[in-house]
């Protein structure tokens, strides 16, 4: 087990709900603290841009556009696209189409909610550079209503303000750089181990020997134990032939949650006065929440006791993630409760995804699958287990997943609500406003990347060290103070993953599978089953 934390000065016992926060007074200095700037790809990034100061923007009102100068699709045009057409599973088309249309910025409505989108790369950078000390994404209404009713806390995406940013400053000390997650490499290379051994299983039920259908089911239940593995500090089973219950519990409250993305969606949208009448969305949002909650806090409290029990007997506990958060007490139980629900909602889809679609790559495109697998091959010698410390000598690995995720973005679109009044691509744009940054399309910009469409792992290589291949066209973890706390997580998951597989086996295309596309369904996910075969290579 990765060791984060030893702690061996007795503990007092406190029955699991009553463990409570300390609050710190939260200076200016602590916020500034909190600041991380990650660049889009992993240079350093030149200098940030501030957001107008107020007067300046008052003089700046009379020069610019104003809102209804935008143009945009009309409101009747958006409802039908998406209520009737179904343009919440092709929103990464629409916003190709309307970029195409209306240009990099542009304005619609959903009812009453004006969102503004930006589809231009450099605009988007200017957005988020500008960005104060707690950023917003979106509304979270729903979310927190079902937590007040239910006595639960926000998370890390659910929480805004000091409390947002008390509990990011202290995660991002545990896991926000790549140094960070390397002491999770043996516990992932475990999951790995089980992985391979699953492919295999797999493989060996078919006629021919070979095939694994539908591998974002394998890949699912791999980043669940990956991601639990790192966040519970124990294995859950997934990859087992029998799932214990209470992980299957879970999978489906998580399915459930997913399968009836838009209902829930619709729950945050839908007056409360109209729920006696509509009750269903609310209901499933509240039951998928009840599943989700119900399991972290079994793993939670399993850990709590283990850790409670050694102190009282004077042991010393050393643990990872979950032992540092019960052990420093800077977050409630409640908070705990609440981060590694919402981490382990945000950490498994997103991954396996991405996994998904590099496996569907590689098996497109063998002469680039070749390619890889020699540098891995020549990088760590026959059969060698990479570890977190190889991963900088595999650039072509770290390009395969930055590739697939520019070109299958999980999160095609990004959202902030302004907390000052901006000017942005010379549209005044006030305090308070929903904006939509349009990742997919700035991602598929040929201004952006040279034949967008094709699949060029090589691109992110950097040719000598003053080569540089950031780009804010692609930031599938999003950028700056409120972007992905699990990306260095997911990429160690990724890269391991995506080494051994290589290694082992050359992946090739099933006749099962023609071609797939993308649908969005909340993420970008591919629209039928990916059928891929694993052929042993002879090492
Ligand atoms: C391929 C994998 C993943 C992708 C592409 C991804 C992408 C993202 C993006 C785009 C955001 C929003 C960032 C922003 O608003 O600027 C986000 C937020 C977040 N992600 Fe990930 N993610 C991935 C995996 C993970 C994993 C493994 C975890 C947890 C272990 C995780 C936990 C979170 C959390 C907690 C947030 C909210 C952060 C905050 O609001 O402070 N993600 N992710």
């Amino acid at each position: 087990m990765a060791v984060l934390t030893r702690v061996t000065t007795p503990w007092r016992t406190f029955p699991a709900r009553q463990l409570v926060f300390i609050p710190r007074a939260l200076h200016k200095s602590a916020a500034s603290e909190a600041l991380e700037i990650p660049a889009p790809g992993e240079g350093a990034m030149p200098g940030r841009l501030m957001a107008p100061a107020a007067a300046e923007v008052r003089s700046l009102k009379a020069a610019v556009k104003s809102l209804k100068e935008m143009p945009g699709p009309g409101t009747l045009s958006n409802l039908i696209e998406f209520f009737w057409r179904d343009g919440f599973s092709r929103i990464h088309e629409i916003q190709m189409e309307h970029r195409q249309k209306y240009g990099k910025i542009f304005k619609s409505h959903f009812g009453p909610q004006l969102v503004v989108s930006i589809a231009d790369r450099d605009l988007v950078a200017e957005v988020l550079r500008a960005e104060g000390v707690a950023p917003q994404r979106a509304n979270m209404e729903s979310w927190k209503e079902y937590r007040n009713m239910r006595g639960r806390s926000t998370g890390l995406i659910s929480a805004e303000g000091e409390d947002w940013l008390r509990m990011r400053s202290m995660l991002r000390q545990l896991i926000m750089r790549p140094r960070d997650v390397a002491v999770f490499s043996d516990d992932v290379n475990q999951v790995v181990d089980d992985l391979i051994r699953r492919v295999s299983a797999l493989r060996a039920q078919q006629p021919d020997g070979a095939t694994v259908t539908n591998v974002n089911d394998l890949f699912f239940k791999y980043a669940m134990e990956g991601v639990a593995a790192i966040l519970f500090e124990c294995r859950l089973g997934c990859l087992e032939n029998d799932i214990p219950k209470e992980t299957q519990d879970y999978i489906s409250a998580l399915n459930l949650m997913f399968s009836s993305f838009k209902t829930t969606m619709y729950a945050g949208a839908i007056p409360k006065w109209l729920r006696p009448v509509i009750p269903k969305p609310w209901e499933e949002f509240c039951h998928s929440w009840d599943g989700l909650f119900r399991f972290s806090v079994l793993h939670v409290d399993k850990r709590f006791a283990e850790v409670a029990s050694r102190l009282q007997r004077g042991e010393e506990v050393r643990g990872g993630l979950l032992t540092h958060m019960l052990t420093r007490m800077e977050m409630s139980l409640e908070e705990i409760y609440a981060n590694v629900t919402e981490m382990l909602l945000a950490g498994v889809d997103t991954t396996s995804f991405t996994l998904t679609w590099a496996s569907y790559l590689l098996a497109r495109h063998p002469r680039i699958q070749q390619q890889i697998y020699t540098e891995v091959t020549q990088t760590l010698g026959p059969g060698a287990v990479p570890t977190a410390d190889d991963v900088p000598r595999l650039p072509l690995i770290r390009g395969l997943v930055k590739e697939t995720l520019r070109l299958f973005p999980v999160l095609p679109g990004n959202g902030r609500i302004t907390q000052d009044d901006l000017v942005v691509g010379g549209y005044f744009i006030p305090k308070g406003t929903q904006l939509a940054l349009c990742h997919y399309s700035t991602s598929m910009d040929e201004e952006n990347f040279a034949n967008a469409v094709d699949f060029q792992p090589d691109r992110w290589v950097r040719k000598d060290s003053t080569d540089r291949v950031d780009n804010f066209g692609s930031i599938p973890f999003g950028y700056g103070i409120r972007s992905c706390i699990g990306r260095r997580i997911a990429e160690l998951e990724m890269h391991l993953a995506l080494t051994r597989l290589i290694q082992r086996f050359h992946i090739g295309a099933s006749p099962l599978t023609a071609e797939v596309k993308a649908k969005t369904h909340g993420l970008l996910c591919p629209a039928a089953p990916v059928h891929l075969q694993f052929i042993q290579r002879e090492n």
